[in-house]
């Protein structure tokens, strides 16, 4: 293991094939390669809308963690621009699930999406610290950075109604985004105690068994 690489690029490293797994995940490689099936893209479009929300209750959360207990004032500012672009994130899910004919209201969430969203509950409780919810943010966030941006990088053949969702996630600018909660959570996991820094890494290997579940669910009838 290289001594130079941060704690997080070190789990990237070490924990290679599983993050593969998450970021290259074969529905990934078929909007990529063009051959993704419309009834795929349209379940990933109504439970992705599900989590988003559930979304919001957790990035809050990580909010009121930062505000408690960061010592360094712009990590609040940064996780409030996330929170806040999530209300464009809605209409965006709301505008696109009209174009494809996907009904959101009473949409139920599948079993990967409710187990994800459970786990994104757990980090509500005070026992768990702003380090460690900063981690999964980052991770939760980098998963659809590094998987959307494959999407629109080099010689893919991604269909171009497929380009808006790619974009939104894949674009240069959240990729500027992920970087920066990268190092506010390497910058807290430096300084974090044996046991809130092993708590980091099981939560990152948690995000990205769930981003492979929700993956998954998403590709499978
Ligand atoms: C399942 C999932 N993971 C991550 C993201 C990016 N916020 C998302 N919208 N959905």
């Amino acid at each position: 293991m290289d001594d130079d690489l941060s704690p997080t690029a070190t789990w990237q490293v070490k924990h290679h094939e599983l993050y593969q797994r998450a970021t290259r995940h074969p529905f990934i490689l078929a909007i990529r390669d063009g051959t993704v099936d419309a009834s795929s893209f349209k379940r990933w479009l109504g439970q992705d809308y599900v989590f988003v929300r559930e979304f919001i209750p957790f990035l809050s959360n990580v909010l009121l963690k930062s505000w408690k207990e960061s010592e360094n004032n712009s990590d609040l500012e940064i996780i409030l621009g996330g929170l806040a672009a999530l209300s464009d994130e809605l209409s965006w899910f709301k505008n696109e699930a009209s174009k494809w004919g996907v009904d959101l209201c009473g949409m139920t969430p599948l079993t990967a999406n409710t187990e994800y969203c459970r786990f994104l509950h757990s980090f509500t409780t005070p026992d768990i610290n702003y380090t460690v919810a900063v981690t999964a943010f980052w991770a939760i966030e980098t998963v659809y950075q590094e998987s959307f941006s494959f999407c629109i990088e080099g010689d893919h053949k991604t269909p171009t109604e497929l380009l808006g969702a790619c974009q939104r996630w894949g674009n240069s600018n959240f990729g500027q985004y992920c970087k920066s909660l990268q190092q506010i959570a390497n910058r807290r996991l430096k300084e974090a105690p044996i046991d809130v820094f092993r708590k980091a890494e099981e939560v990152f290997i948690s995000v990205l068994e769930h981003e492979i579940e929700f993956w998954n669910m998403s590709s499978n009838e």
